[in-house]
């Protein structure tokens, strides 16, 4: 028999793909949907012995409860910035700050990349999720990326690549991510069809570290404790630590504590949990924010001291048994606990919990921020070493930390009334809220003479009062002495008698 010429056997590989796609759109066409996922799998089998090809898909949403998929986001990110050269049909979304437009690829659109040598595709693409026939919902749209390579370079890409993408997306994700501001709100129900307990706002706090007043010294610190903190994840994992750290900030009202939240943040692209603890019902809703708070985030408790009753409480059990604190804890304050209806009843040894116990399950990089007008009422366990990690004192203002201030508010570095400021507040204590407030321009008319002056009036306001105050306190301390005096006098005169 004489073999087939080539002309002969592209002819017949052609008819039989041409009726093969032929049966494929009657039955695309035609058949319900199960007999065409049928059709398709045994199709995907045949084809896969002679296909050197490998495809990996991810998908949106995963599982049950429709979480968006954490590796599609990457991917979408990692290809917003590699594909969209190559795209040529992009869609654009608004960016973080409202005032660019992000691409990314297009629906259907393929793109290239290479990895080490290896040419890789990507496609965007989405399918129709079949409705069930009772179904309440409308059809859904699945969207997905495929990733074709070459099936000898499967190692390489499952090992190395994905990694690779997954890393570099989330890096993208968390550059262009629009920052959030999350709060517990007081007197919020928490309805059970809603997925979270914390609500939100976009985080724009200007604060940096470069706009607060503070020594110089003190500020390169903390921005290098911070940033190596944010850096160690390898290091947390050696030493098998829970990648968090603890700060607590301490100071007199207006020294720049919440302000130093928000720098933080902004140093360090975080986002902040504004946590009410006077708002949380117990233990058990605390544990609940926590484990809900994301990766990057700043946790805060302001004024600790007020939020709770949870200051002094453990001393005198401590000093008996220092050692089963928590337990002990629990009972005592749960007896000096208020007990009204709608009160929270989260305790110190809850809190405690919450700052160690489910750290280490949550995973991701994580400060949290205690701040305290009153660092002496704090209960020690609550702000010893491992829990807060470092305590940063704020207090009143240097002419070091006035001179950031000038600069950022008038624009000057030098005048000639910096001397007496100087002089003035070596002899006085003032907080940077006060400079700041008489630094800002109260008329257009106000400049930079006046704006000086009005500080150097409020120095010597400050300066008056507080020897008024001494000279009060001198008197009050004569008086306490003049009183522990008398009863001697007596006590002589009687034995005199
Ligand atoms: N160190 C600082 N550097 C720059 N500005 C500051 C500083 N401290 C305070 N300010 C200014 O004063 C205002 C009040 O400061 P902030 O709210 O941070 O004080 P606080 O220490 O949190 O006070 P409180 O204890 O009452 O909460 C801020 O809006 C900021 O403009
Ligand atoms: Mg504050």
């Amino acid at each position: 028999m004489v073999p087939p010429t080539i002309t002969e056997m592209w002819a017949t590989m052609g008819s039989t793909i041409a009726s093969f796609m032929f049966v494929w759109a009657i039955i695309r066409q035609y058949c319900p949907y199960e007999v065409r996922r049928y059709f398709e799998k045994y199709t995907h089998r045949i084809m896969g012995f002679f296909y050197p090809y490998i495809k990996i898909s991810i998908h949106e949403f995963t599982g049950e409860r429709l979480k968006r998929s954490e590796a599609y986001a990457a991917v979408e990110a990692y290809l917003s910035v590699n594909s969209s050269k190559s795209a040529k049909r992009l869609k654009a979304e608004m960016g973080k700050d409202s005032s660019n437009l992000v691409l990314s690829m297009d629906e259907y659109e393929r793109v290239t990349d290479e990895f080490r040598g290896v040419k890789v595709w990507w496609v965007s693409s989405k399918v129709m999720s079949p409705t069930r026939s009772m179904s309440y919902y409308p059809e859904q749209e699945k969207r997905y990326y495929r990733l074709t390579f070459h099936k000898r370079y499967r190692e390489i890409i499952t090992e190395a690549y994905l990694e690779h993408v997954v890393r570099e997306g989330k890096e993208i994700k968390v550059r262009n991510r629009q920052r959030k501001l999350y709060t517990n709100s007081p007197g919020y129900k928490w309805p059970s069809y809603k997925q979270t307990m914390w609500s939100h706002i976009v985080f724009e706090h200007p604060a940096t570290f470069d706009t607060m007043a503070l020594e110089p010294e003190k500020k390169q610190e903390i921005i290098e404790d911070l940033v190596t903190f944010s850096k160690s994840k390898e290091f947390y994992a050696r030493i098998g630590k829970a990648w968090k750290r603890g700060y607590l900030l301490y100071g007199p009202p207006g020294t720049g504590k919440s302000t130093m939240i928000a720098a933080m943040a902004n140093l360090l692209n975080y986002d902040v949990y504004d946590l009410e603890l006077t708002a949380v019902k117990d233990n058990t809703e605390l544990r609940k924010l926590l484990i809900e708070t994301t990766s990057k985030s700043i946790i805060v408790i302001e004024d600790i001291d007020c939020s709770l009753d949870l200051t002094g409480q453990r001393k005198k059990k401590a000093e008996k048994s220092p050692d089963d604190e928590k337990e002990k804890l629990d009972k005592e304050i749960s007896r000096k606990e208020p007990k009204e209806e709608g009160s929270s009843k989260v305790t110190l040894s809850g809190l405690l919990n919450f700052i160690d116990g489910l750290w280490s399950a949550c995973g991701g990089e994580r400060l949290i921020v205690f701040t305290t007008n009153y660092v002496e009422k704090l209960d020690p366990a609550l702000i010893r070493r491992g829990r807060m990690d470092k305590h940063i004192e704020l207090s009143y203002c240097s002419f070091r930390g006035f001179k950031v201030l000038a600069k950022n508010y008038l624009k000057v570095e030098t005048h000639p009334l910096f001397d007496t400021i100087q002089r003035l507040m070596e002899e006085t204590k003032i907080t940077p809220a006060d400079v700041a407030e008489n630094l800002m321009p109260k008329s257009p008319s106000d400049n930079v003479e006046k704006c000086l002056s009005s500080l150097i009036q409020a120095l010597e306001e400050a300066k008056e009062e507080a020897v008024k105050k001494k000279a009060e306190e001198s008197k009050e301390k004569e008086k306490i002495k003049e009183n522990e005096a008398e009863p001697k006098v007596d006590r002589t005169a009687a034995e005199a008698l």
